[in-house]
């Protein structure tokens, strides 16, 4: 189908600096968004339809009760949506009676199979379509010989009735079962309405439900209107008629009905508009809005559509020539060009510039740095490549350098040598982390906000952030007494922002009060409010020799809960807390925004251990770039409401944004 030379350029970066729209949600979607990525384009996954449970689940229970009985011959799979219906159904892969086999309409097919567990016997070689997996079959099983075969199929509800007819007709006793349906998707208006007005350059439509929906929500009737300018690349034949009855026109029809197939077509009709991959040879004699006989097939093999889109192959007559040539040949394009042009702000270097929304200032970020009691060169921690266990010399150094590149601050965290049930060593005011405050503070001081991490986990010798009750429990009004103590002696050293880690109910008023009555009324409190019980904090662990065993999963928040942020973050400035945190950053910006929206006093953010690490790793093997992705980390946390954030880059990228 594609040429060499078009191959090539379809290749790679094909789609480069395109903007696509993929019409799937969930996993499904998310394979499309990583294939138009791989070739240089930008997905804009707006799901137009999805999947549900068929109307009436009874039929799909009962057939797959048959089938883990052992009474059908094959299972015949036409989509991934059809490999997860049965599964979820609980159809077992290798059905009692042994000999049962499954066949998969193609490669994605095949692939949600395996990964339910299924053996796949059989695949088209090339056609991936109703007629492809129909001619395969027969092929294998022959005309009614050596007996006429039970086969299972597990449809889409609205799938055409091709598959089964040639089954059929070959003497074989097909089974439908409606397995599932494809529904419209939830609807977002300001999505739509941002494509609408030009957000995209091309819309891949993969079934012809898919069609229709675009149809409702852009097309000539009523919708939005089509972006201009915009290309629609169906699928195949039957998705491209199915467009065509909604008054649309495909610009490109793929041969291959596969991710790979479709992108291919539409990057070899924007390399080359002509080309084959384009529908505009097959639809010479289609006018805009085609009507249905009127639609011709592009060069397409059988019958598409069933791989992507099992609905669309629909009975429609292939390569049915029309009666009476309907109008001549539309050279123009049939769209009008857009004048909203948002890529006019993207222009050049200086204008993205001008017009950034969020920036990163240096005096906005704050180095989380370790300092370990009795060592006497500064030590390296495996998992996070370029921190430091520091010497109290070290240390000093390296506040020297976080003040010289200009960051806000340095938040210490002590290392101690001994450590026991009640974290002695934090309160004491010559534990280790005592002593390093008022080092950073004597040498650095003046330039950088030196703060402290308020919590017991570095100084107990069981690693909670607490002390323990009898039962071995966590104790959090013991504790907060601790922490009263540890308020103190902190502030004494110097520290002018305590940051309270610990996740204890009520620490903040607790450490309030404590530094009220000891005169200390202008030591500013950090809340760690909203802290989650992360995996990401994996490599701090190992930073501060943690001797935790278990989890915090009693005093720091359920990932899974968002409306709780909120809550403590509110409780936290009730309490007096002068600054709030969210932490971990990334995987919780939903936490930070709404922190953000609301909160009376800064909100910031902990880019933690495991955050910095995934990036250094992914770039130590060359599979992202890393000082992108620090930028690009770090001003998303931003943008998502942080006023200053914790990183472990924050020295680093000062440099560069200096
Ligand atoms: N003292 C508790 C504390 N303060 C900051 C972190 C983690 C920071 C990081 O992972 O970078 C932790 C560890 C924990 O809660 O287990």
């Amino acid at each position: 189908m594609i040429s060499g030379a078009s191959a090539e350029r379809a290749d790679a970066l094909g789609l480069s600096g395109r903007r696509i729209l993929v019409p799937r949600g969930g996993a499904a979607g998310e394979r499309w968004a990583q294939a138009v990525r791989e070739r240089g384009g930008e997905p804009v996954v707006a799901a137009l339809t999805e999947t549900a449970a068929p109307q009436d689940p009874g039929p799909l229970t009962a057939a797959v009760e048959r089938w883990n009985r052992g009474q059908y011959d094959w299972l015949v799979v036409t989509s991934a949506n059809g490999a997860h219906a049965v599964a979820d159904a609980g159809a077992r892969p290798a059905a009692a009676a042994g000999a049962a086999r499954v066949a998969a309409v193609g490669p994605a097919t095949a692939e949600a199979l395996r990964e339910r567990g299924f053996a796949v016997a059989l695949q088209p070689e090339h056609d991936f379509s109703a007629v492809g997996i129909a001619a395969a079959l027969i092929d294998v099983i022959g005309d009614r010989a050596p007996r006429s075969q039970r086969l299972l199929l597990p449809l889409s509800e609205i799938a055409s009735t091709e598959l089964e007819e040639a089954l059929l007709r070959a003497g074989h006793a097909p089974e439908r079962i409606a397995a599932y349906r494809t529904v419209p998707a939830p609807r977002d208006a300001a999505q739509e309405a941002r494509i609408a007005a030009g957000g995209v350059d091309a819309i891949l439509v993969l079934s012809g439900s898919g069609a229709a929906e675009l149809a409702r929500r852009f097309g000539p009737a009523g919708g939005n209107g089509l972006p201009g300018g915009a290309m629609l690349a169906a699928i195949g034949a039957p998705t491209a008629r199915a467009l065509a009855d909604h008054g649309l026109r495909a610009d490109v029809v793929a041969a291959r009905h596969t991710v790979d197939g479709l992108l291919d077509a539409l990057a070899e009709h924007i390399a080359d508009p002509g080309s084959r991959g384009s529908a505009r040879e097959g639809s010479r004699s289609t006018p805009r809005i085609a009507p249905r006989s009127g639609a011709r097939t592009s060069a397409t093999a059988g019958t598409p559509g069933t791989e992507a889109a099992p609905e669309a192959a629909t009975k429609a007559a292939p390569d049915a020539a029309p009666a009476i040539d309907p109008a001549p040949p539309r050279r123009t394009r049939s769209m009008m060009p857009p004048t909203v042009r948002p890529r006019r702000l993207r222009t050049t270097p200086a204008m993205r510039r001008l017009v950034a929304e969020t920036r990163v200032h240096p005096a906005e970020l704050i180095l989380p740095a370790f300092v370990r009691e009795g060592i006497s060169e500064p030590r390296a921690i495996g998992s996070m490549p370029g921190v430091l266990q520091h010497t109290l010399d070290s240390l000093r150094r390296a506040a020297a350098d976080a003040a010289e590149a200009g960051v806000g601050g340095i938040m210490l965290f002590g290392v101690p040598a001994v450590r026991d049930a009640h974290g002695s060593a934090a309160d004491d005011p010559e534990g280790i982390l005592n002593l390093a405050t008022r080092a950073v503070v004597s040498e650095a001081g003046d330039a950088l906000v030196v703060q402290t991490d308020l919590c017991l986990d570095e100084f107990t010798d069981h690693g909670h952030c607490g002390v323990l009750d009898a039962r071995g429990a966590v104790a959090n009004d013991a504790t907060l007494d601790r922490y009263r103590a540890m308020a103190v002696a902190q502030a004494d050293a110097g520290s002018a922002l305590l940051g309270l880690s610990g996740m204890m109910d009520g620490q903040v008023a607790a450490v309030r009060e404590a530094l009220d009555e000891a005169g200390h009324q202008d030591t500013a409190v950090l809340g760690y409010s909203a802290k989650y019980a992360s995996a990401f904090y994996g490599p701090f662990r190992e930073a501060v020799d943690s001797q935790l065993t278990g989890d915090r999963r009693s005093y720091q928040q359920d990932p899974a809960n968002r409306r709780e942020g909120l809550r403590e973050a509110e409780l936290d400035v009730a309490e007096g807390a002068d600054i709030v945190m969210v932490k971990p950053a990334m995987s919780y910006l939903d936490v930070l925004a709404d922190v953000a929206a609301t909160s009376p006093v800064p909100v910031w953010a902990y880019q933690v251990s495991g955050e910095a690490a995934m990036i250094e790793a992914a770039a130590a093997n060359g599979w992202i770039d890393r000082r992108r992705a620090i930028e690009e980390s770090v001003v998303s946390i931003k943008r998502a409401g942080a006023d200053a954030v914790l990183s472990y880059f924050a020295v680093e990228l000062a440099g560069w944004i200096r």
